[in-house]
């Protein structure tokens, strides 16, 4: 059997192999005998598996990378057909293709799955060639295949890198864009809606911070399957990057099915994410969402251009919520863009201003301080309401330059007011929680105390509670620096954001200030000064100084000096104005004598 496994005319002579020699015909094929030793070691220790067939499909002859790779030696092929390699992944019609080139051309080539005698299937780059005699009648077929599955495995390993998020294995961004191209193209054919929603997570950025990134990262998995767990079998999610994910609907139905979508995936990330590390997070996301055709959302740049621009309105909008995007979206951003870039000309074009808003001693109802609030005089033609520009300066890297300018201009302004022998009140600056994040705000205002020599008790820095609560601890520091240094604080706000005094306890205040929304409410609804009782009585207990902001009416002046606020600030006693005005109130002070109930000044 062995004898008839070897190439055509070779037989074993030992090793290797030699043809077979007849008496006087071993001189004369001396040379042969050297040649053929030579193709019989290449034909056994060549790396590609050879097979040598006859023309019934007889396996005859194999060679050593053969057994190598299929796990059968040559006897166990011998007389077997190759069907005995087949891996039954290729239809009957390959096979019938692969006959009809070997037929018409001698030749085919191509991959094509095999299964070794272990049961593995493996591909291999198979070449197969017909061996015709003088008559032109095929006698063999001679088939060399290469073992791809190595290089196969590589090549799909590039191609899940290429196409799949490693850490989530959800599609990627390029992924995406190809199927969402596809999805457009039909959905146009079906005139279908395809919707697209983005996905990104609120605070991410805080947990990589506090926990590292291995807990950033398995919260991204995490959240994946959340998001992964609402989809139904048609719908495509996958992860554009960092805590970004995206949704595409190809027949997404109604707007208010996205819209309950949305809202189904806003909710399952509601449920704390437990971690790890020990540490449950609590994660929210905010959501934009395109539709097409309905937005004029053409193509796919477009329709991923206006997801992000209402994922940017539902951050802009509080986070945690969705957003549809609408086509005046686009004009409110190029408007927002003008305002950003004008806001950076201002200060170098002495644009910029403070207008100065009393606060009333609740006692005395004597001016004790004021509040420094920025205005915006652009191209000279009028103030810019502050609702259009401070929220844009805060968002942006403006904030930083502005901000310093604030406190740097309320120093100046003090200075002015002591070299011209006028009465001099203390002034709160407020902060921007990107200041404050910024870690130098004690040099800014410590460089502004001593740029004009003006001595710390005259200024007061106004915060808020969320910049508090990121880095309680890194805050902590801050505050107290800028308390070292001789300045007031006060907490802005109070109320509207954490609300926790026994926590606040915790941060080295001077003051709070109860939100206006909560100084409206007296005497407008029953228990409307429920909770400026509370934070009043709270805060005086911890020996914090009570300023009731948004004072309007004389009901709620009233009302909250009978509670025992410290001081007032509203319309009632006076809106901002530029300094003249708060200098001549200072000046008919001094000249007027002590008289409560406190002065009204608009
Ligand atoms: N980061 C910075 N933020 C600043 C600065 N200057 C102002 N701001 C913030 O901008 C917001 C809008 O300010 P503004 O329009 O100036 O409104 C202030 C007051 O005019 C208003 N106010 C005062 N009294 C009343 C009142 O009786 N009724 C009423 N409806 N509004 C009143 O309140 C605003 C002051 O609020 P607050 O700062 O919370 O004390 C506003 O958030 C400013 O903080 C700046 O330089 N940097």
């Amino acid at each position: 059997m062995t004898e008839s496994l070897q190439p055509p005319g070779l037989r074993r002579h030992g090793s290797p192999y030699a043809p077979a020699m007849h008496g006087a015909d071993a001189g004369v094929r001396r040379n042969d005998l050297s040649h053929w030793q030579q193709w019989a070691m290449a034909f056994e220790h060549i790396r590609d598996g050879v097979m040598i067939t006859d023309a019934a499909c007889r396996i005859q002859t194999v060679n050593a990378a053969f057994s190598a790779i299929t796990g059968y030696s040559a006897a166990e092929v011998a007389g077997q057909t190759p069907r005995l390699l087949q891996s039954g992944k290729h239809a009957p019609d390959f096979y019938r293709q692969m006959w009809g080139a070997l037929t018409l051309h001698d030749h085919w080539q191509g991959e094509i799955w095999n299964r070794r005698k272990n049961g593995e299937v493996y591909p291999e780059l198979l070449t197969l060639n017909a061996v015709r005699d003088a008559d032109g009648t095929v006698t063999h077929y001679v088939g060399v295949f290469t073992d791809i599955s190595h290089s196969k495995s590589t090549e799909a390993q590039l191609e899940r890198l290429a196409h799949y998020d490693p850490l989530t294995e959800l599609p990627n961004r390029a992924l995406l864009q190809a199927r969402l191209e596809q999805m457009l193209l039909r959905a146009r054919r079906q005139c279908a809606t395809t919707a697209v929603l983005i996905i990104d997570l609120d605070g991410f950025k805080t947990v990589n911070d506090s926990l590292g990134h291995p807990a950033g990262d398995e919260l991204l998995v995490r959240v994946a399957g959340r998001l992964l767990a609402c989809m139904r079998t048609d719908d495509l999610l996958g992860r554009l990057g960092g805590d970004e994910f995206m949704v595409v609907l190809e027949d997404c139905g109604s707007p208010e099915a996205v819209a309950r979508l949305a809202r189904e995936l806003l909710d399952t990330l509601t449920e704390a994410v437990p971690l790890s590390c020990g540490q449950p997070v609590f994660v929210t996301a905010s959501i934009g969402i395109s539709l097409h055709p309905v937005d004029g959302s053409l193509g796919l740049v477009e329709l991923l251009r206006d997801a992000d621009t209402a994922l940017y309105r539902a951050k802009e909008e509080g986070r945690n919520r969705f957003c549809f995007y609408t086509s005046n979206m686009n004009a409110q951003a190029v408007a927002k863009l003008d305002v950003e870039a004008a806001l950076s000309r201002a200060l170098e074009r002495g644009e910029l201003l403070l207008h100065y808003q009393p606060k009333v001693d609740g006692a005395s109802g004597r001016i004790v301080g004021a509040e420094a609030l920025l205005r915006w005089n652009r191209n000279g033609n009028g103030l810019v309401p502050p609702g259009h520009f401070i929220p844009i300066a805060e968002q942006s890297c403006l904030i930083q330059h502005i901000g310093a300018w604030v406190i740097n201009e309320a120093c100046r302004q003090i200075r002015a007011w002591l070299d011209a022998g006028l009465p001099v009140v203390r002034v709160a600056v407020n902060v921007a929680a990107r200041q404050f994040a910024a870690g130098d705000l004690d040099q800014v205002v410590a460089g502004a105390l001593q740029r004009h020599g003006v001595d710390p008790q005259w200024l007061e820095i106004e915060i808020t509670e969320g910049m508090l609560i990121t880095d309680p601890q890194g805050a902590t520091l801050m505050l107290m620096r800028i308390k070292a240094l001789g300045v007031k604080l006060s907490l802005d706000d109070f109320g509207t954001g954490f609300s926790s005094l026994a926590y606040l306890q915790h941060f080295p205040l001077d003051a709070v200030k109860i939100d206006q929304s909560f100084t409206r409410r007296i005497g407008e609804e029953p228990d409307g000064a429920a909770l400026v009782d509370a934070i009043i009585a709270l805060a005086h207990r911890l020996h914090l100084r009570v300023v009731a902001e948004g004072v309007e009416t004389e009901l709620q002046r009233d009302y909250l000096l009978q509670q025992g606020c410290d001081e007032l600030q509203g319309y009632h006693f006076g809106r901002p104005a530029p300094a003249a005005t708060l200098e001549q109130h200072l000046l008919e002070q001094t000249r007027a004598p002590l008289t409560p109930p406190p002065l009204t000044l608009t």
